[in-house]
């Protein structure tokens, strides 16, 4: 960690996942020269961008370096089962949707046919009632149309975005914890903060919007063709003119706006690490690095967004022109076809109508795609977190026993990097063993390797026969549990977050598990005792009562094997003492695997492993230890001097 922050920002940067982010002069805005110059310059910063967004995309996609990001093929999967599993509603909002627009299109023709009477009938036209009420009838009729249609496609809209996150909320919290804890935070954290937002924003109006656009766009193609071909042609043809344009935008906008997500998890995990480090960082003097860091992964962000905003800039302002241009073509063919008798006027009023009324649902069939695009490069950033391969696959053999066995245990954080080197062990049922050895030589991991947190590289680790790892979790955590000194008080009660381990559990349950932790008294005196509201923002706990709290929770579990991990080492000696004192009360009969920091934790346990560079020592009790000399007997006597 230090020496990540004592990094330049170009040495911290090349570990990252996205590009470096010194800003080439190249990137820059360019200066004065001829209209030439400057124009090809432009270019090639686009260019560069556009690469420069490459090599960010395809870094994004690594999933070594950081969550994975699925490709296009899940993300149509994905809301194509959304999709169907809402089949009738999403019928129901298609046919209303369809009558509206279909409804829209009745106008051009009965105005249409009213030039025609007009000009047969000159100014006695006859039935100009019957079709100015038909008119009225239709436009109020469409009207109501309307209003079923986007009512259901706003339901429809609301619906999918439920289930999306609850797709997103139930994939997160399935994530293996080995793998929460090695990856980016920033990134988790921005996509379940941005990308679901992103994510939702397209789900609730993008979807229903581009289906209704899509449909008034087909519906008015096939009005205009059943009013005349001759004059329906300009416009398709200029239309079709736009699909080069619309293809490069769609070829490069996911990327980019994969990239533009990538960036602000770079952001994020900067900020998060400065705030995780705000203390080494004020400490070393590094604000100044810090703040440059963060500045670089804001400029490499514009950067992106840059790109992006140029794709749909271009595009806009060529589909812009398109939409303009058939309006003049029809009325200058429609005047050509009128010479020659091929159309009448009422077809032109009718084809002109259709045209202008046109370019409102294409221009919202472009916008809603590009916010899609927007949605889909984040659902593709958020389904990536589904890939993340599970640690385990739960069997469906149960422990037959309560023996904890560990056999061979190897296990590396970094491929080729052992921090365990076969370590064999057999606890007794009702054992207290203590583990002891220096800083690093990896007695935290073998307590997650005991507690079923970890796979084994190779070995097992066993309870009653069948492997920690192979069981449900809710299994595992009624059979050994891993307390750790990080304790995290959720908001809520301070019942809640006892009963939070076991809902069934009574008052008098959790009472009894604050007694036997020594807690009772301090808790009864709290503002509205058992009811207080603790976690952040509310009545703060000091971290040796959130500790007693998590260890009542624990209580309240009830496991027959507890691995302890330093879970005292924040209470003060004399409290530590009282509350492992009153543990070991409660805890007759349970197998206990302590991590000992403090030595007389190991002094009171049956047994005390001495591990050293990831390998058992010496194993046996205290006075078999001390009679032994040889590494224990060291510490013991360097703590006891
Ligand atoms: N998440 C991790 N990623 C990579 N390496 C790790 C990780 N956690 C621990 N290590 C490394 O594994 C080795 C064993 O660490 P471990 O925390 O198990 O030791 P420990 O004996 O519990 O140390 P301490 O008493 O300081 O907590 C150390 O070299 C440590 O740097």
């Amino acid at each position: 960690m230090t020496t990540d922050l004592l990094a330049t920002s170009a040495d911290t940067w090349r570990d990252r996942s996205v590009d470096p982010p010194v800003v080439p002069d190249e990137l820059r805005p360019p200066g004065h020269g001829s209209p030439r110059e400057r124009n090809r310059a432009l270019w090639q910063r686009h260019e560069l961008r556009r690469q420069r967004a490459e090599d960010v995309y395809a870094a994004s996609r690594n999933p070594v370096r950081g969550w994975p990001v699925s490709g296009n093929r899940a993300v149509l999967a994905f809301f194509g089962d959304l999709i169907r599993s809402r089949r009738g509603s999403f019928a129901l909002m298609v046919a209303l949707n369809a009558l509206a627009a279909g409804a829209a299109l009745v106008v051009p023709r009965l105005l249409g046919s009213l030039v025609n009477r007009v000009q047969a009938q000159g100014a006695a036209v006859e039935g100009l009632d019957a079709i100015a009420l038909a008119v009225v009838g239709v436009v109020v009729l469409q009207s109501l149309l309307t209003f079923g249609a986007r009512r259901t496609s706003t339901h429809f809209g609301q619906d999918l975005l439920a289930s999306a996150r609850e797709y997103v909320v139930d994939t997160i919290l399935r994530l293996p914890v080995g793998r929460v804890e090695g990856a980016s935070t920033g990134d988790l954290v921005t996509r379940v903060t941005r990308d679901v937002g992103t994510m939702a924003r397209s789900v609730q109006w993008g979807v229903p919007r581009l289906l209704i656009s899509l449909m008034t766009v087909l519906l008015s193609v096939v009005a205009m063709m059943l009013n005349s071909v001759v004059l329906a042609l300009p416009a398709l043809l200029v239309f079709a003119l736009c699909t080069p344009a619309v293809r490069t935008y769609l070829r490069r906008a996911p990327k980019a706006y994969i990239t533009e997500g990538a960036t602000y998890s770079r952001i994020n995990t900067t900020l998060t690490e400065t705030v995780e480090g705000a203390r080494t960082v004020e400490a070393l003097h590094l604000s100044g690095a810090r703040v440059r860091a963060g500045s670089d992964d804001i400029e490499v962000s514009a950067q992106a967004e840059r790109y992006g905003t140029t794709l749909r800039n271009v595009l806009f302002a060529a589909l812009n022109a398109a939409f303009q241009l058939p309006q003049v073509v029809t009325l200058v063919v429609g005047a050509y076809g009128y010479s020659r008798g091929w159309v009448d006027l009422g077809q032109i009023t009718a084809a002109m109508l259709y045209v202008v009324a046109l370019s409102e649902p294409l221009d919202a069939v472009i916008g809603e795609v590009d916010r899609l695009q927007v949605g889909a490069a984040s659902t593709s950033r958020l389904l990536g977190i589904a890939e993340v391969p599970p640690d385990r696959e739960p069997g469906d053999r149960l422990p037959d026993g309560v023996e904890l066995t560990a056999t061979d245990l190897r296990f590396a954080y970094r491929e080729g990097h052992d921090v365990l080197h076969g370590v064999d062990l057999h606890l007794a049922v009702g054992e207290r063993l203590a583990v002891v050895g220096p800083s690093g030589s990896g007695k935290s991991t073998l307590g997650r390797l005991l507690a079923g947190i970890n796979r084994p590289r190779t070995g097992t680790a066993r309870v009653g026969g069948v492997d920690l790892v192979d069981l449900p979790l809710e299994v595992l955590r009624v059979e050994v549990a891993l307390v750790t000194q990080e304790h995290h008080v959720f908001i809520g009660s301070v019942r809640d977050n006892i009963v939070l381990a076991r809902e069934d559990s009574t008052v008098d349950d959790v009472r009894e598990a604050l007694r036997a932790v020594g807690s009772l008294a301090w808790v009864e005196r709290l503002p509205d005792g058992l009811d207080t509201l603790i976690g952040s923002g509310r009545f703060a706990l000091t971290p040796a009562q959130a500790q007693q709290v998590a260890l009542a929770r624990l209580i309240i579990a009830d496991p027959h094997t507890l691995v302890l991990d330093e879970a005292t080492s924040l209470i003060d000696p004399r409290t530590a003492r009282t509350l492992e004192g009153s543990m070991n009360n409660l805890l007759e009969g349970r197998t206990v695997v302590a991590i000992a920091h403090r030595l007389h934790t190991a002094h009171d346990a049956d047994r005390i492993a001495v591990v050293i560079d990831g390998r058992i020592v010496e194993l046996g009790s205290h006075d078999e230890l001390l009679a032994l000399d040889g590494e224990y007997a060291d510490l013991w006597h360097a703590w006891t001097s």
